[in-house]
């Protein structure tokens, strides 16, 4: 039986349009419903002339293909998409709670509590992703989301590639979240998110990111000696791992799974370990 969402052809009379979630460069997401199922979801509007200007159909293009594939509980899942003349719809799945970067901006910075649970869900999300061989490449707060349980979304998957790769487009925006390696436009691999993990465990638990300056050239320069100074009210064994996970070079950064056994993770993360339903119901008979 396959989701219904993803073999039919949509159309926009499918759905009854709600408020808009937000403005963007090329379109905007607008809360949705699909009339037969009253499904709730974010429906994703792009202009095709904005795309085009920007030459970024094959981004999307690849956006739409990883992300339709992709299966996890914290990663925003693309149902499916459609299109007209002027316009290209993605059917996202909604995230209640929101985006993380308002959450962020809003209370200053993150309790280590609050931060560990964050890092540990995205860890797993990226672990899956590196699994699949997918980099994400963009880990930013603009790009998280909540669920109705607070639990986080990796969102936007438009600047992910299969692995491995070398940048062919020029970057645009802030170049506070980018590894060294991206920014040298050299091949990179997975490990470029675990350089992104590390550049927002710093934001969440400190509330800036960890090479901010004044000027691009200036961050520039911070990123690639990795000038790292963590502020007094971070506790060591956060220290601890934010200086495996910010390394300039990318094959000595923290893997993943290192990471989720991490004692700064150990001491505030609950590891609810998943058991499946018929392990308990053979001990109940
Ligand atoms: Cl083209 C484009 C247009 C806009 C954007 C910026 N956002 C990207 C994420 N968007 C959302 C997506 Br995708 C999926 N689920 C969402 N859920 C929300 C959302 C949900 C709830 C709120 C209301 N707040 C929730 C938190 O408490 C205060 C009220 C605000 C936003 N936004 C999105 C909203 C728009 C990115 C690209």
């Amino acid at each position: 039986y396959r989701n219904r969402f993803s073999e039919k052809t949509w159309s926009l009379n499918d759905f009854d349009i709600g408020k808009p979630l937000g403005r963007g460069k090329f379109g905007n997401v607008y809360l949705a419903r699909e009339k037969k199922t009253e499904f709730v979801v974010a429906l994703k509007v792009l202009f095709k002339n904005q795309l085009a200007a920007a030459g970024v159909e094959y981004q999307l293009r690849r956006e739409i293909e990883i992300q339709s594939h992709l299966r996890h509980p914290n990663i925003l899942r693309l149902f499916g998409y459609f299109y007209d003349k002027s316009r290209v719809y993605l059917i996202l799945e909604y995230a209640p709670g929101g985006e993380l970067y308002k959450l962020l901006q809003k209370s200053g910075r993150f309790s280590e509590e609050q931060t560990a649970q964050y890092i540990c869900s995205l860890a797993h999300a990226l672990s899956y992703c590196h699994h699949k061989h997918v980099i994400h490449r963009d880990i930013k707060p603009e790009n998280l989301l909540l669920g109705a349980k607070n639990e986080l979304k990796i969102a936007d998957f438009g600047w992910s590639v299969y692995a491995p790769d070398s940048r062919r487009q020029t970057l645009c925006g802030t170049l506070d979240y980018l590894a060294p390696e991206m920014i040298e436009g050299q091949q990179h691999g997975e490990s470029v998110d675990i350089w992104g993990l590390g550049v927002l465990m710093y934001e969440f638990l400190v509330g800036r990111p960890p090479f901010e300056a004044a000027g691009q050239h200036e961050t520039y320069n911070r990123i690639m000696k990795a000038d790292l100074s963590i502020p007094a009210h971070v506790s060591d064994t956060a220290r601890d791992l934010l200086q495996q996970l910010l390394v300039k070079d990318p094959k000595r950064r923290i893997p993943f799974h290192q990471v989720l056994a991490h004692p700064w993770i150990l001491e505030h993360v609950r590891q609810i370990p998943h058991i499946p339903e018929n392990w308990i119901r053979k001990e109940q008979n």
